[in-house]
């Protein structure tokens, strides 16, 4: 191969441009991102070396090493790991593969400032070297390849890669220094970098000194696994250290879970919740990334069922000592120790969040807000094992609280003659609270969960027990039969009619409304009735009890799951001024064009209550014109 020129795919450029620029202050995180390659290289190697012996043959001590040239004011860091390929070295260093990398992109904004602090979140691995570096040369030989190659880059657009002499393994990179970055030239803060972001690497890091007598090299780290450590000699910049690294991440983690189980199975496990969400979480390809160790072997960070999908954001590590070491990725995740282990693992996850869900409240709210809509898929997908638990730690805005509320504060406070845990589904909270389905809920100061994420429809159809014998029921879907609860600004009778003639006589009023209603709207509704959910407005639409609930349907059509549209029924109000003078009229036999009229007009006025398009803009507009014309006629 001669040298070929490849130009970088566009994202890469696009962040090449803020790295070299904006990370001033920071920028001495280039060195933990390299090591941290370099350690997953080498973590690599150890693995495949498991059934290949001979890839590691005569050089079986796994290292990383640092070398400063001052004369050539150049800093290479060197590590006998697995290397690349030619082709890897071209897909990895010259794209972004990594998921969600997309997204991430197309969310810079263009100014520097607040991209930088974005990369700070986001992580630009290897790409990092280009803030210290004007020029960088990798070197790399994969273990058992016979050819290396050679990749150079001065960052700004294009590469090359060619053919080149490298006697080893491994991967060598070389970074030619910035004018203004010497100063990682210096022993004492490469020292310091490396203690600081990475003394839990396993792999030993070494300086390489020059001597008169030679090389000689001094460890910069402890070079043994964080998680093997006993909790009391690891400090908390340590941990949040290890997570940067494991995780790939530059938030600090939310909650830090290091503990090891003895006795039947055996397994030691660091494992993290992150604070932001990561970019990929709801990408469809989003796995699982805590990674399995074995007897400190890295196995991958890819394992199956090692997590339930609804804790896909751990990040960390599980080291197990009852697992075979020699057996391929596949037969070890169908492996039934690994199964008791993820079982386990979650158990204690669960239970850690429900301690700090109880003790720290408004630290567990942050927690549910970035990662609420996830959990809540553990109770769709999570057979019955966990689902009490999962549970207890659902959190809801609700109607009466501008606080998360649990639906065992919500059971606490359910009013005398409630039956049902109602719930209302849509797009945002501020939408819902205006809905007129609530209407008669506030005035009975009956407490309605407002739900907004669009997994709500799919669980809460999944809750057939309810929650603890209470049943879910959708403020949309179906009777609302407020009653039987007591209390709230219920309308006292007049004339000192009893509650059940009254309201005998209030239907009798509008039933020859509903009838005229009902032949003047035809097939376009399931039904007319009579609502008990509205105060104020005078008409709402309703799912009919077996059918789909609203918003689950207009989330299937917009993804198109769903062609044709269930006819709703229409609740009216009989105690609003509207709905009276039409039943009077319908008394007086005026049932003509004008009352078709109102009709479509209440049914149009409804829909657009509920966030929707009306159908036939025009008919609804000439509508309108005329109702104000008869209205505002002089
Ligand atoms: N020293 C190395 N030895 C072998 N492969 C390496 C080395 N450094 C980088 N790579 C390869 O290049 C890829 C890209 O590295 P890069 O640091 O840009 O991203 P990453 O490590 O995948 O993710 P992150 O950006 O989160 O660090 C790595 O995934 C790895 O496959």
């Amino acid at each position: 191969m001669t040298a070929e020129k490849r130009t970088f795919q566009a994202e890469v450029s696009k962040l090449l441009k803020i790295v070299a620029n904006s990370l001033y202050s920071e920028r001495e995180v280039f060195l933990r991102e390299l090591i941290s390659n370099a350690s997953d290289a080498c973590d690599k190697l150890r693995y495949l070396a498991l059934t290949n012996p001979d890839l590691t043959t005569g050089d079986g001590e796994f290292k990383i090493r640092i070398a400063a040239d001052k004369d050539a004011k150049t800093l290479t860091l060197s590590d006998n790991g697995i290397g690349m390929s030619a082709e890897e070295l071209n897909d990895n260093l010259g794209t972004i593969a990594r998921s969600g990398t997309e997204a991430f992109v197309s969310e810079l904004s263009g100014d520097e400032k607040k991209d930088a602090g974005l990369i700070g979140q986001f992580g630009v691995g290897f790409y990092s070297a280009f803030m210290i570096a004007d020029k960088v040369e990798v070197l790399t030989k994969r273990a058992g390849e016979a050819k290396a190659h050679l990749w150079t880059s001065d960052g700004l657009g294009e590469y090359t890669i060619s053919d080149a002499e490298k006697a080893n393994r491994g991967t060598i990179i070389t970074m030619h220094l910035k004018e203004d970055a010497l100063e990682f030239l210096e022993e004492q803060r490469l020292q310091h970098i490396v203690k600081r972001y990475s003394d839990h690497i396993p792999v030993p890091i070494l300086f390489v000194a020059k001597t008169d007598a030679g090389e000689e090299e001094k460890a910069l780290n402890e070079a043994s696994a964080l998680w093997t450590r006993a909790k009391s000699e690891i400090s908390e910049e340590q941990y949040k250290e290890f997570y940067h690294h494991a995780a790939h991440a530059f938030d600090d983690p939310w909650a830090t879970l290091h503990w090891k189980a003895e006795g039947v199975i055996e397994y030691s496990s660091l494992l993290y919740v992150p604070t932001q969400r990561p970019f990929d979480l709801f990408h469809p390809e989003r796995k699982n990334r805590v990674k399995l160790y074995v007897k400190r072997v890295f196995i991958t960070d890819d394992c199956e069922g090692l997590v339930p999908e609804y804790l896909r954001f751990l990040r960390g590590v599980i080291d197990c000592e009852d697992l075979p070491l020699n057996v391929s990725r596949e037969l070890l995740q169908r492996n039934p120790v690994l199964q008791k282990i993820s079982s386990a693992v979650t158990k204690r996850v669960l239970s850690e969040l429900s301690k700090k869900a109880e003790k720290e409240p408004e630290e567990y709210a942050k927690f549910w807000d970035a990662f609420g809509p996830v959990m809540k898929e553990g109770l769709y997908a999570d057979g019955t094992e966990h689902k009490e638990t999962l549970l207890s730690l659902v959190r809801f805005k609700t109607t009466e609280s501008d606080k998360l509320v649990s639906l065992k504060d919500y059971a606490e406070r359910m009013k005398e003659g409630q039956e049902a845990i109602y719930y209302i589904i849509g797009e945002s909270p501020e939408a819902l609270l205006n809905s007129p389905h609530l209407e008669g809920f506030k005035a009975k100061g009956v407490e309605v969960l407002l739900l907004t994420d669009p997994i709500d429809d799919f669980w809460l159809q999944a809750m057939f027990e309810g929650y603890e014998g209470k049943p879910f029921k959708s403020i949309t879907r179906g009777s609302a039969d407020l009653d039987a609860v007591k209390g709230g600004a219920d309308e006292k009778p007049e004339d000192g009619k009893k509650d059940e003639e009254a309201k005998q006589d209030a239907g009798a009023e509008i039933a020859p409304l509903i009838a005229s209603l009902k032949l003047a709207l035809g097939d376009t509704v399931k039904d007319v009735r009579e609502s008990k959910r509205l105060t104020d407005s005078p008409v709402c639409l309703i799912a009919d009890e077996g059918d789909m609930d609203i918003n689950l349907e207009r989330l299937l059509r917009q993804h198109k799951q769903l062609e044709q549209a269930t006819p709703r029924v229409l609740e009216i109000n009989a105690k609003h001024a509207v709905i009276k003078t039409l039943a009077k009229r319908v008394k007086a036999g005026k049932t003509g064009q004008e009352l078709e009229d109102a009709a479509y007009l209440l049914l149009d006025q409804a829909r657009i209550m509920e966030g929707e398009a009306v159908p036939d803009p025009k008919a609804f507009a000439r509508r309108l014109a005329l109702a104000m014309e008869r209205g505002l006629a002089v």
